[in-house]
């Protein structure tokens, strides 16, 4: 990473509080993204994690904090301007449209952001399982399969920062390899990506650094090599392999 890079972060997310009703789910977290860094947010169920991508994608208002997008504040942006900046976030289960097509799919996703949109064939070869079965309705794909549509469908709006929630979640180890060599693809492409996973040692060898929430809160930070080797992260989140 070029020191550059380090001192003008894409994504810088201060202080963000977020609450439901009474229930703190989010408390003082900060971070910030190097352009073309893979940041990984990982803890136990609950800890917080999608609270922080909803916040950072716009679906929740932080109750307090700042979230900047190219040292812009986009605090109190609705969701549709972050992703029109090239902020998009793939959501947890998917949320692909069943009824429609694969190709149809895809098209509301370029439809996001349609001036910078990839072409549809760019998707097919980035992603060839989809090509084969782009006229069929996405509810007949099975669950990996759907969440290489759901990333692709993020991925042909051409983001700056995507912002992954669980893209392992459910899927076959075989899946679970090619959802993270998909991942890879899209870093070594050059868009910064924000993952969220449980599967944290899996994430922590994916990224270049992590960030441990325990009940909303940063309790560890700091190069994913070296949480991978922190006692207290292993016994915590790890465990044996
Ligand atoms: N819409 C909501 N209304 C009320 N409470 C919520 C809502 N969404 C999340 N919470 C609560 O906020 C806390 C953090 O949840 P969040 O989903 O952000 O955690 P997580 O780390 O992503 O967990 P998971 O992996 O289970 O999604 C939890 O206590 C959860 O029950």
């Amino acid at each position: 990473m070029s020191e550059q890079a380090k001192e003008n972060p894409i994504l810088e997310v201060e202080s963000v509080h977020v609450a439901y009703g009474r229930v703190q789910a989010v408390r003082d977290v900060s971070f910030s993204v190097p352009e073309g860094g893979l940041i990984a947010l990982v803890g136990a169920n609950g800890a917080g994690k999608s609270s922080v991508l909803a916040a950072v994608s716009g679906l929740v208002r932080p109750g307090s904090g700042r979230i900047r997008l190219e040292g812009k504040d986009i605090t109190r942006w609705p969701a549709h301007k972050r992703v029109g900046a090239g902020l998009v976030l793939v959501p947890e289960g998917r949320q692909i449209l069943g009824t429609l097509t694969v190709a149809e799919n895809l098209r509301l996703g370029a439809h996001r952001r349609r001036r910078q949109a990839a072409p549809e064939s760019e998707m097919y070869e980035l992603f060839p399982v989809l090509a084969e079965r782009r006229a069929l309705p996405a509810s007949a794909l099975s669950g990996g399969e759907q969440q290489m549509l759901a990333i692709a469908r993020a991925m042909i709006a051409r983001p700056r920062v995507v912002l992954l929630d669980e893209p392992s979640m459910g899927l076959a180890p075989k899946m679970v390899d090619e959802v993270f060599a998909v991942i890879e693809r899209i870093r070594a492409s050059g868009v910064t990506v924000v993952l969220v996973e449980q599967n944290a040692r899996r994430a922590l060898r994916a990224a270049d650094t992590g960030h441990v929430l325990e009940t909303g809160a940063i309790a560890h930070s700091g190069p994913a090599a070296h949480l991978l080797k922190d006692p207290r992260v292993v016994k915590a989140y790890l465990g044996v392999e």
